[in-house]
């Protein structure tokens, strides 16, 4: 029960490939990008991600590549703040964390942290997976057929090991009614400040932008429709449904749409939760996005990845090659904490994109309550959901016990 195949080479599969190698595993990952993924937003990490970031030995890199924003700051269609969200609110805790870190720097030292000694397949896919009783065997869309011991499904909302070992998208991803698209662009002429800028339009729609560096910015767009057809891998086609849904958009909107066609990391993809009764059946199991994706309007997203890689390889390493034991234990322990995590806020999608300028209106004093009124403490229980779950500690092949640091 040593060879392990990672279908997903981001957030939850670089994770587990590191802790996989601690516990003296033969890890391969397949990813379908030519090297980790690069783009996305700033993610957070909270509660027990930070724990186990600790225990990874990161946490110096993850400081040292913090985002320094001020917070999130919703403007008008002039620029004018007309609510803010402090960074510093709840000691960090709130709903701006106080470690964001962008989602592609977090991949680079996730990636180095794995180390030389996990095999890549980059630019390639799991074609099919057959179970028997010694293991998978499993065929690539390029590289010859292997067989392993376990085949991890961490390949994210659309996951392909989730499709081929469990059934159809259908069967597990509920579409919550809205899209996201990031992307990096050209800092010049646009008006940044230290904050990250939030400008909601009637339409149910949002543009943003975030400094990036000293000569590039972040832009997100979201907004709420019913369930698209389009092809993942056409950009071109993905960029022009954006650019169609955004013409005469106010504030720095146009401007932003003109550049998106230049950007060389858009990522677009629905505001949706994947809800499975099992997380594994025979030799695959699921980590992360591919078994329980709660969206960015839960957010947890990334701390539930971590975590989870952590649980899922500890008690692989436990189970002394039990993989049945070890799928029980990830299951039990993992799911109150993800169950949590995948809580949506009051509001839903409509909450986060209100479609009138009344409702616009309503969202701005809402955040003013929230930041510092009477309804503060559910802005306060973003952190609270994170920190659902005690982390057991397990012993890895290369040093001591890994246990909670004080
Ligand atoms: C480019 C990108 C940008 C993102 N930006 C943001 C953001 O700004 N804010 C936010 O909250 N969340 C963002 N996310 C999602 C966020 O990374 C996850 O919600 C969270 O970190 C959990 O990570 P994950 O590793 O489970 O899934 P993901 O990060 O989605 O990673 C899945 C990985 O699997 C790979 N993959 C998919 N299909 C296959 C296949 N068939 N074979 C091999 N590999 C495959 C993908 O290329 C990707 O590297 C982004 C994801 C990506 C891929």
């Amino acid at each position: 029960m040593r060879n392990v195949l990672i279908s997903g080479g981001s957030i939850a599969g670089l994770s587990l490939a590191y802790w996989l190698r601690r516990y003296g595993f033969a890890v391969a990952v397949v990813e379908r990008a030519p090297a980790p993924r690069p783009g996305g937003h700033a993610v957070d990490l909270r509660g027990v991600a930070n724990q186990v970031a600790e225990r990874m030995g990161i946490m110096k890199q993850i400081r040292r590549a913090r985002v320094h924003e001020e917070g999130m700051a919703y403007v008008d269609a002039q620029g004018r703040v007309k609510a803010t969200m402090p960074a510093t609110l709840f000691d960090g805790e709130g709903a701006v964390a106080e470690i964001e870190i962008l989602r592609g720097d977090l991949t680079d030292i996730l990636y180095a942290a794995a180390g030389p000694h996990v095999e890549y397949l980059f630019n390639d896919s799991i074609a099919s997976l057959t179970e028997h009783h010694e293991g998978v065997h499993v065929t690539f869309e390029n590289a010859p057929a292997r067989v392993f011991d376990l085949v991890v499904g961490a390949d994210g909302l659309h996951s392909t090991v989730r499709r081929l070992a469990m059934g159809p998208e259908e069967q597990f991803v509920k579409y919550l009614g809205a899209y996201n698209a990031y992307f990096t662009i050209p800092a010049a002429g646009l008006n940044l400040t230290p904050w990250f800028l939030v400008h909601t339009m009637p339409g149910a729609k949002l543009a943003a932008i975030r400094p990036d560096g000293p000569n590039t910015a972040k832009a997100m767009f979201s907004f709420k429709t019913g369930p698209l057809a389009y092809d993942r891998r056409d950009i071109r086609q993905q960029k022009r449904i954006l650019a169609e849904k955004f013409a005469g958009g106010t504030w720095q909107t146009q401007r932003l749409i003109d550049a998106v066609w230049q950007a060389p990391d858009f990522f677009f993809d629905s505001i949706s939760q994947v809800h499975a009764d099992r997380w594994s059946t025979g030799r695959v199991v699921l980590l992360g996005d591919a078994g329980y994706c709660g969206s960015p309007l839960s957010g947890n997203g990334t701390a539930m990845a971590i975590v989870g890689a952590y649980v899922l390889a500890g008690e692989l390493a436990a189970a002394g090659g039990d993989h049945v034991a070890a799928f029980d234990r990830y299951e039990t322990l993992m799911r109150p904490y993800v169950k949590e995590c995948q809580q949506l806020p009051p509001g839903g999608v409509d909450g986060f994109l209100p479609g009138s300028r009344l409702a616009i209106g309503v969202q701005r004093t809402m955040i003013k309550l929230m930041t510092s009124g009477p309804l503060a403490k559910l802005g306060a229980n973003a952190a609270q959901k994170a920190s659902s779950i005690t982390l057991p500690d397990y012993q890895p092949a290369d040093g001591p016990t890994v246990r909670a640091s004080r």
